[in-house]
């Protein structure tokens, strides 16, 4: 699969050099492997997910957590590849899930880049348990458990915003 380079923006992170595509396989290894480590946290009474890239680790996270009471955190901040905008909040979460400041809930994303959309969680939830499946330098900080770290000039592309396509042979690529 091959990545087309992402646009730049003044506004922008870093613009991505490099490209890592994740499988639909090696997204549910990594997602229970993020469970795995979060069995040793908790108690979790309750689960948010943070969509829209969380709600694919959150059912993983949840079946093998067996958490059934789940929400989302609806935001948004990327209008397109590598360019991040406002972190717009478009639904919080429930009154009873947000009471106690977060303690007890495990909230899941599929990744912290630059760590803004963490930072919005952690406000409105300091004591909750903050997990991603991969992390970058700027985000892992601010993140509680994770299980891949790569570089901050690295792009994740997702199974879901993935296809199957025609690969030339690498010899083309020579002539
Ligand atoms: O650490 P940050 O720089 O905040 O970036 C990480 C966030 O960006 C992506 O979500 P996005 O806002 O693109 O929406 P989506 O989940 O609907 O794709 C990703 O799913 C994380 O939630
Ligand atoms: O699909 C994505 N890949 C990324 O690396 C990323 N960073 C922020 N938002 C992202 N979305
Ligand atoms: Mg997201």
């Amino acid at each position: 699969m091959s990545a087309s380079p992402p646009p730049s923006s003044s506004s922008a992170p870093p613009v991505s050099q490099k490209a890592f595509h994740v499988s639909w396989d090696q997204f549910h290894r990594d997602a229970r492997a993020l469970a795995w480590r979060l069995s040793a946290s908790g108690p979790f009474s309750s689960m948010i997910a943070v969509t829209r890239g969380g709600l694919v680790p959150a059912a993983i996270v949840a079946r093998e957590l067996d958490l059934r009471l789940i929400d989302t955190f609806c935001v948004t901040s990327y209008v397109a590849e590598g360019v991040q905008g406002e972190v717009t909040v478009l639904k919080g979460v429930a009154a009873e899930i947000a009471a106690g400041a977060g303690a007890g809930v495990l909230v899941v994303d599929d990744l912290a880049d630059t760590g803004a959309t963490v930072k919005q969680i952690r406000a409105l939830l300091p004591k909750a348990h903050i997990a991603t499946v991969y992390a970058k330098p700027l985000g892992g900080p601010l993140v509680d458990t994770y299980v891949t770290e790569v570089s901050q000039d690295t792009w994740i592309y997702f199974p879901w915003d993935l296809g199957l396509s025609f690969q030339a042979p690498i010899a083309d690529a020579r002539r």
